[in-house]
C-alpha cells in the first residue's frame, strides 16, 4: 500500500467556481483520489480556498461586505458546492487560517536567513483621495500594448499581457475612480529567484516522467530567465509581514505577503488544519526527514498555474534548504472553453457549479467533464456534445445494460441470481475482452490519462451490451433456459464489475448500480481477480430506479437560451 498526497489548485475565493475550474483541477484530482483509494492505497486529498489578494478585497467591497465576512461566506459556498459534486477532499481548508500564516512567515524568515530575500524600495502608484497604494487590480488604465482602456494593473484582459501598475497609461483608482494619483516610494521584500535558477532547473530535470504540458511550461519559464520577485503588497488583507521577533517589521508595518507567495504554502497549511481537526499527523506527509520519504505527491491544475507550481513554489521550498516534500507528478489541464471564450468568474461567463446542479445530477457533469475534458488540448463545452455524452454513454450504454438484465432476472428468475451451466466459449471470449478493457482502464488511470481511461471503461460497458445482443437470454429462455441462466449470471457479475469501474467518475450512481445486485464493494478491480465469481448464485437482485435520464432537445434549447450558449 502506497501513501499518496493529492492536491488540486486552490480555487480562488471570488465567487462560486465554473465547470472549467472543475474540469481543470478539482474533478480530475477527485477521480484520481477515488481510483487510488479504490486500489486500497492510503490517500490524503487536500484542497482549500485561496483567500488573499486584491481580487478578494475588491469582490468583498463590491458585495458591500468586509473581506473577512465575505471570505467566510464564500468558503462555505464553495465547500458545499464541492460536497454536492462529490469532491472527496480529506480536508478543504482556508489560506486565511492560522497554520498558513505561521508557515508563510516561517518560509519568509528562513529564506531571508539564507540570503534569498532582500528589502528594496519600489515606486508604486499612490491614491491621494483613497489614502492608499494601488497594487495590482486596484489600478486600471489604458494598456500600453493594445490601448484597451480598462486594463488592470496586473494584466490586460483584452490582449492578455501581464502588466505592472506603472505600465498603465492614464491610470485611475478602481476603488474610487480618482485620477488624483502620484508615484511614491514604498518598501517591499523581493525573493531572489535569480539565485535559485540553477537549483530549480536541476530539480525540474530530475522529473523526467512529467507530462509534456507541465514540463514545457516549466522549461519555457526558466528559459525566459527568472527575475527577482516582489512577494509583499500594500494591502490589509493577507499574511502580515513580520520582523524576526514576530512583531511588525520596521519600515514595513501594515504590509502583507503577495497572494501567490502564501497560496501554495496552504497545501501544507491545510494538511496541518486536517491534522488538528482529525488527530492525524501532518509532518509525515510533508517532511522527508519525518516520514514523508515514501509519500508520492501529485498536483492537479489548469495550465496557467503551472509556472507558479514548477518555479515559484519550488523556489520557496528549495530555497528554504529544509527537507520539505516537493511534487512528484504534476498533471496539468488545458482550457475548457465556453461559447466565444474561456469560462470566466470575473466576467460571469459559462455555467457555474451551483447552476449545473440545478439542471442535472453531479454524475452527469462528472462523466462529461472527465471523458471529454480539456486534457491534451483546449476543448469546447457544447450543449450538443454534453447531451450526446449523457444520452449515449450513460443512458443507452451503462444504464440500459444494468436495468435490462436486472429487470429480466426479476421477471424470469424471480429476482434471484440463477446458476445456469458451464460458461461457453462465447462467454470466455467476452471475459478475455473485458479483462483487456479493465487492464487498459487501469493503465490509463495509472498514467493519469483520464479521457483514455473513460474510453476503456465505456468500452467495457459496450461489450456488456453486445453480449446481451448475442447471448440474447430473452430468446434463449424459451428454448434453453439453462443457457439463458448462465448468460444472466454472467451479466449480473458484469453489473457488479461495471459499478466498480464507474465508481471513481460516478460516485453517486455506482453504489446504486452495485446495490441492484446486492454489492457494496466499489474497490477498483485488480488484474488477477475472478470477477465472474463475485455475485453468488441464489442472491436476490432488485432493479434500481432509472439510473440516467436522457436529455431532451427541448432542454438543450432552453439551457442554451438561458446560459447564452448553443448553435455557436
Ligand atoms: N476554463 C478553464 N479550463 C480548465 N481549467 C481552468 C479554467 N479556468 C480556470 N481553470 C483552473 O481552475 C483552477 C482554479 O482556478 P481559480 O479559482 O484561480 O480560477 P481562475 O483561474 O481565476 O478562473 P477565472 O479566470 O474564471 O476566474 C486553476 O487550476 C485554473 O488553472
Ligand atoms: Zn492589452
Amino acid at each position: 500500500m502506497a501513501r499518496i498526497l493529492i492536491t488540486s489548485a486552490l480555487p480562488y475565493i471570488n465567487g462560486i467556481k465554473h465547470l472549467g475550474n472543475l474540469a481543470g483541477s478539482m474533478l480530475p484530482a477527485d477521480v484520481w483520489a477515488r481510483f487510488k483509494r479504490g486500489q486500497g492505497h492510503e490517500v490524503l486529498y487536500i484542497c482549500a480556498t485561496d483567500e488573499h489578494g486584491t481580487p478578494a478585497e475588491l469582490a468583498a467591497a463590491a458585495a458591500g461586505q468586509d473581506v473577512r465576512t465575505y471570505c467566510d461566506e464564500q468558503h462555505q459556498i464553495q465547500k458545499a458546492a464541492g460536497e454536492a459534486f462529490g469532491l472527496s477532499y480529506d480536508w478543504f481548508g482556508r489560506s486565511s487560517n492560522a497554520p498558513n500564516r505561521r508557515l508563510t512567515q516561517h518560509f519568509a524568515r528562513v529564506l531571508e536567513d539564507n540570503g534569498l530575500i532582500e528589502e528594496r524600495v519600489d515606486q508604486m502608484i499612490y491614491s491621494i483621495d483613497d489614502g492608499r497604494f494601488l497594487p495590482d487590480r486596484y489600478v486600471e488604465g489604458t494598456c500600453p500594448h493594445c490601448a484597451y482602456e480598462k486594463a488592470r494593473g496586473d494584466q490586460c484582459d483584452n490582449c492578455g499581457r501581464l502588466l505592472d501598475p506603472m505600465d498603465l497609461k492614464d491610470p485611475y483608482s478602481s476603488v474610487s475612480g480618482s485620477r488624483n494619483l502620484e508615484v511614491r516610494d514604498t518598501r517591499h521584500l523581493y525573493l531572489l529567484q535569480t539565485k535559485l535558477e540553477g537549483r530549480i532547473r536541476d530539480w525540474i530535470s530530475s522529473k523526467s516522467d512529467w507530462q509534456t504540458l507541465a514540463r514545457s511550461i516549466a522549461l519555457k519559464h526558466l528559459d525566459e530567465g527568472l527575475i527577482d520577485r516582489g512577494i509583499t503588497r500594500d494591502l490589509k488583507w493577507g499574511v502580515p509581514v513580520v520582523g524576526p521577533d514576530g512583531g511588525p517589521r520596521p519600515g514595513m508595518e501594515g504590509k502583507v505577503f503577495y497572494v501567490w507567495f502564501d497560496a501554495p504554502i496552504e497545501y501544507i497549511g491545510a494538511t496541518q488544519e486536517w491534522a488538528e481537526a482529525t488527530g492525524g499527523t501532518w509532518r509525515d506527509w510533508w517532511r522527508t526527514d519525518e516520514g514523508a520519504d515514501d509519500v508520492r505527491y501529485v498536483q492537479f491544475m489548469g495550465k496557467d498555474n503551472v509556472a507558479f507550481h514548477t518555479v515559484s513554489f519550488p523556489a520557496t521550498i528549495l530555497g528554504s534548504g529544509e527537507p520539505w516534500k516537493t511534487v512528484d507528478t504534476l498533471k496539468a489541464f488545458n482550457w475548457l472553453n465556453w461559447y466565444g471564450g474561456k469560462f470566466s468568474t470575473s466576467q460571469g461567463r459559462g455555467v457555474f457549479m451551483d447552476q449545473a446542479l440545478d439542471l442535472l445530477p453531479a454524475d452527469y457533469w462528472r462523466w462529461y467533464l472527465t471523458a471529454y475534458g480539456p486534457e491534451h488540448s483546449d476543448s469546447a463545452f457544447t450543449w450538443e456534445q454534453f447531451q450526446s455524452a449523457i444520452n449515449k454513454d450513460l443512458a443507452d450504454v451503462l444504464g440500459n445494460f444494468v436495468n435490462r438484465i436486472v429487470k429480466f432476472t426479476e421477471s424470469k428468475f424471480g429476482g434471484i441470481v440463477p446458476e445456469g451451466a458451464a460458461l461457453t466459449d462465447e462467454d470466455r471470449a467476452l471475459q478475455t475482452q473485458i479483462d483487456a478493457a479493465v487492464a487498459e482502464a487501469t493503465a490509463a488511470f495509472e498514467a493519469m490519462e483520464f479521457r483514455k481511461a473513460s474510453q476503456a471503461i465505456r468500452a467495457a460497458w459496450v461489450l456488456g451490451n453486445e453480449y446481451l445482443q448475442v447471448a440474447a437470454p430473452w430468446t434463449a429462455f424459451k428454448t434453453d433456459p439453462e443457457r439463458a441462466a448462465t448468460a444472466v449470471r454472467f451479466a449480473l457479475n458484469l453489473v457488479a464489475l461495471f459499478a466498480r469501474l464507474a465508481a471513481p467518475v460516478l460516485p453517486f450512481t455506482a453504489p446504486k448500480i452495485a446495490a441492484s445486485v446486492g454489492e457494496t464493494d466499489l474497490g477498483w478491480p485488480s488484474a488477477d481477480e475472478d470477477w465472474l465469481a463475485r455475485v453468488p448464485v441464489g442472491r436476490p437482485v432488485q432493479a434500481a430506479e432509472v439510473l440516467f435520464r436522457k436529455i431532451e432537445d427541448e432542454q438543450v434549447a432552453e439551457w442554451a437560451a438561458r446560459f447564452g450558449g448553443g448553435e455557436g
